[in-house]
C-alpha cells in the first residue's frame, strides 16, 4: 500500500532533523516510493528568454530574466503579506521538480521557480556544456502544472513566476571560478560539504551554496523547496540557512521515482539510454536491501546494514562483467554511505534517537560497444553519475 511520505521542514536546524516514529509504524522507503510514469517528453534545446516581463505562452506565468524585474513584481506582494515559495532548479524539468512545485503551491500564495544552470557547481571537467537545457518543454510543464493547480481548490497558490537569469546577472563580477583555488565571492559550508558528494566534486557545494545564497537573497522567499534526492544538498543548505540566520524555512520533498522500478527521477537520466537505464536501478535496489536490514530491527551496526547493499552491487557488477561488451553495462561505485543526518559524517553504529542517512553514488560507464542504431542516450551516452538515498528514521526499539 502506498502512502504519502512526510515533508520534512526546518526553520532552525535541530539535533534530530527527522521526526522519531514508533517502530510499529516504520514503513520502508522502498515500499512507499512516490512513483511517476517515465517522462515521455522530447527534450528540445533552446536558449533562455531575452525579453523583460514576458509570460509563458498561454499562461499567466511571468518570466523574469532580471533581478530588477523580479524585485518590481515581488514588492507589492510583500507589502500585502503574501507568502512566496521558491523552487530552485537547473531546468530539464521532470516529475520530481513538479512535486516540489505542488508542495510549494499547497502552502504559499505564490510559487517562483528558478531555472538556472549554475556554472560554479560544475568542475571544468564536468558536463556544464552538455547539461540538458529544455526551455520550451520546461515552459510547457510549468503551464500544465499551473493549470492543474488552478483547477484544484486545495492549493493556496499557483506558479506565479519563473526566474531565469543569465550568468552575467548572477555573477556580476565575472564568470565564477570552477577550480578549487579560484578567487571570488563564495559561500562554503564545511565540513558537511566536504564529504561524499563534496569529496567527489570538491567545488560542488561551494557552487550550490553560493548560487542558493544569491537566489534566496534575490527572491527572499518564505519557504524554499528542495528534493530529498539530493540529500546532502538539503543538509548543506539547511546549515547555510541556520548559520547565516536567513529568515526562511527549508522544506524537503520526498524523492519522485519511476513507477516501474523505483529509479529516482533525475535530469541526468536522459544521458543513460535503454541499456544502461536497466542496470542503473541497482543503486536503489542496493539501498533498499540495506534499509531492510535496518528495518528488520535486529541491527544498528554499519557493517550489518551496508553488507547487503555492497553484496548486491558486487553481484550485479559480476553479472554484467560476464556479458559481452555489446550487451553489458558496467558501473563504478563511488560510495555507499551510512551517515549522521546533521553532519553527513560516517557512523559505525546508528543512534536510534537520530536515525541515519543511507546514501550512494554510482557512475554508469559509457557503453563499450554499441549495437547498430542503439539508443545510447543524450550526448551519445557519456559517463553518468547517479545518486540516491533513504532516510533511516529514528525509531524506538530495544537493541
Ligand atoms: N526525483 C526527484 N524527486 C524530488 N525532487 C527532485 C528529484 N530530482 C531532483 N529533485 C530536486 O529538484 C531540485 C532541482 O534539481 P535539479 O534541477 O538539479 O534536477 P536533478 O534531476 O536533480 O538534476 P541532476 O540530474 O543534475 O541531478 C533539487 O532540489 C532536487 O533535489
Ligand atoms: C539547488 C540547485 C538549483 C542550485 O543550482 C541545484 O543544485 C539543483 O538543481 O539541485
Ligand atoms: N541536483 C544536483 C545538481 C548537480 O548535480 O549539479
Amino acid at each position: 500500500m502506498f502512502f504519502r511520505p512526510l515533508l520534512m521542514r526546518t526553520q532552525h536546524a535541530t539535533a534530530t532533523p527527522f521526526p522519531r516514529i514508533p517502530s510499529s509504524q516504520v514503513r520502508t522507503a522502498c515500499g512507499t516510493a512516490k512513483t511517476s510514469s517515465p517522462s515521455s517528453s522530447t527534450r528540445r534545446k533552446m536558449s533562455a528568454p531575452k525579453n523583460n516581463n514576458k509570460t509563458i505562452p498561454n499562461s499567466p506565468i511571468l518570466v523574469h530574466p532580471s533581478i530588477a524585474s523580479l524585485h518590481a513584481w515581488r514588492r507589492p506582494l510583500v507589502e500585502a503579506h503574501r507568502t512566496i515559495g521558491l523552487v530552485p532548479t537547473m531546468g530539464a524539468l521532470h516529475a520530481g521538480h513538479i512535486s516540489l512545485i505542488r508542495a510549494a503551491a499547497r502552502e504559499n500564495h505564490h510559487v517562483v521557480v528558478s531555472i538556472y544552470v549554475n556554472p560554479a557547481q560544475f568542475a571544468q571537467t564536468e558536463d556544464l556544456d552538455t547539461y540538458p537545457t529544455t526551455w520550451d518543454a520546461d515552459c510547457e510543464a510549468l503551464r500544465r502544472v499551473d493549470r492543474e493547480l488552478a483547477d484544484d481548490g486545495g492549493n493556496l497558490g499557483r506558479v506565479s513566476a519563473v526566474f531565469a537569469p543569465r550568468t552575467a546577472e548572477m555573477y556580476p563580477s565575472g564568470f565564477p571560478g570552477q577550480e578549487v583555488h579560484s578567487k571570488g565571492s563564495f559561500v562554503t559550508i564545511t565540513p558537511v560539504g566536504e564529504v561524499l558528494e563534496g569529496a567527489s566534486r570538491p567545488t560542488f557545494f561551494r557552487g550550490v551554496a553560493t548560487v542558493c545564497m544569491k537566489l534566496f537573497n534575490i527572491v527572499q522567499p518564505t519557504r524554499v523547496y528542495l528534493g530529498q534526492k539530493d540529500v546532502q544538498q538539503t543538509v548543506v543548505l539547511r546549515r547555510m540557512v541556520q548559520d547565516f540566520m536567513m529568515p526562511l524555512e527549508t522544506v524537503v520533498v520526498p524523492t519522485e521515482r519511476d513507477a516501474k522500478d523505483g529509479l529516482a527521477l533525475s535530469s541526468r537520466n536522459v544521458y543513460l539510454g535503454v541499456r544502461r537505464r536497466k542496470v542503473a536501478v541497482v543503486l536503489w535496489n542496493a539501498l533498499c536491501a540495506a534499509e531492510s536490514a535496518y528495518n528488520g530491527g535486529k541491527t544498528l551496526s554499519r557493517e550489518e546494514i551496508l553488507r547487503p547493499a555492497n553484496q548486491l552491487l558486487q553481484q550485479t557488477f559480476s553479472e554484467q562483467k560476464a556479458l559481452g561488451p555489446e550487451d553489458r553495462s558496467l558501473f563504478e561505485v563511488d560510495y555507499v554511505s551510512l551517515a549522521d543526518p546533521d553532519t553527513m559524517q560516517e557512523v559505525d553504529v546508528i543512534d536510534p534517537a537520530k536515525g541515519a542517512v543511507l546514501s550512494g553514488a554510482i557512475k554508469m560507464l559509457p557503453v563499450e560497444k554499441a549495437a547498430p542504431g542503439e539508443d545510447l542516450g543524450h550526448g551519445d551516452g557519456p559517463a553518468v553519475r547517479l545518486l540516491d538515498n533513504i532516510i533511516l528514521r529514528p525509531v524506538e526499539r530495544d537493541v
